[in-house]
């Protein structure tokens, strides 16, 4: 069954400057869908616009169905339930969803008391079960501290964390190893593909590196200059890329994998 349903995705700036052009693709429950493309290509504004959360001066047009809600034109008030519930995100830069000023495990807590109205002691297990399926060591210590105190990777672990209490059906992660150190890169990527098949999630991936994508989706959305260039299984795109675009983002991958080859043999 279809979970987000984009049509005629179009973005522009109140100036008239079209940043997302004419974009349509589907995710289907439990599917995972990689959108992928050099900087600048309007990865980040359509899953902003997906979630009804683009900047001021901006605005969408087209269709945005998610969990059967027209994300595109609703009020505010209608959107909030479907953020978490139905759609969570995490974003490259962790600071983005965590309050510098509140404990980090108490930021937890407001969303998992919301979905299953614990309290107490029950609700604090619970917050520490959340730490520990993003493989935090002492989930304790990390529940009290703040988001400064901690490492960028422990960070990015936390907002995982934080977007999956509310048990969302769609994932959305922008980015979301960019901005750690390339240590830590390959293990983040092997937590979120493990959470998410898990449970079943669908998820909505943003990268520009074709090799970390093709690591969690099924399949792919090529993007250039605000619009969609190819879509297709991962394998197939790999394999035998049809738009000139898409053969060069292969072709680099490829480079940089077998210049690994080359250092790695005898
Ligand atoms: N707040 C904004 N105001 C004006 N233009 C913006 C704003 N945010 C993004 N843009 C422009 O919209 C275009 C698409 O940006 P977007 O962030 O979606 O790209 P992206 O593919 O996610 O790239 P990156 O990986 O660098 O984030 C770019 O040309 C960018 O300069």
């Amino acid at each position: 069954m279809t979970l987000l349903d984009v049509r005629g995705l179009t973005v522009r700036t109140d100036d008239g400057r079209i940043l997302v052009d004419d974009l349509s693709f589907t995710v289907a429950g439990g599917e995972r869908l990689g959108l992928i493309g050099e900087s600048g290509s309007g990865k980040s504004l359509t899953t902003l616009a997906v979630l009804g959360l683009l900047p001021d001066g901006m605005t969408s047009s087209g269709s945005v169905e998610l969990a059967g809600t027209q994300m595109v034109g609703a009020a505010e008030r209608s959107l909030t339930g479907v953020r978490g519930r139905d759609a969570a995100v995490v974003f490259q830069e962790p600071l983005t969803a965590l309050d510098p000023l509140m404990r980090l495990g108490r930021q937890i807590a407001e969303p998992l008391a919301r979905r299953t109205g614990l309290t107490g002691k029950r609700l604090r297990g619970a917050v520490h079960q959340a730490l520990e399926q993003v493989r935090l060591p002492e989930p304790d210590r990390i529940a009290r501290a703040f988001a400064h105190e901690v490492s960028g990777g422990q960070r990015q672990r936390v907002a995982l964390a934080m977007a999956l209490a509310c048990e969302p059906k769609l994932l959305i992660a922008d980015e979301p190893t960019t901005a750690l150190d390339v240590s830590v890169q390959a293990e983040m990527l092997e937590l979120i593909d493990g959470l998410v098949r898990e449970r079943e999630m669908a998820v909505l991936f943003v990268s520009h590196d074709l090799a970390v994508v093709s690591r969690v989706t099924d399949r792919v959305l090529v993007m250039k200059d605000g619009r969609a260039v190819e879509q297709g299984v991962v394998h197939d795109i790999v394999r035998a890329p049809r738009e000139t675009y898409t053969r060069t983002l292969v072709a680099s991958a490829r480079k940089l994998e077998s210049a690994l080859d080359l250092r790695s043999a005898p």
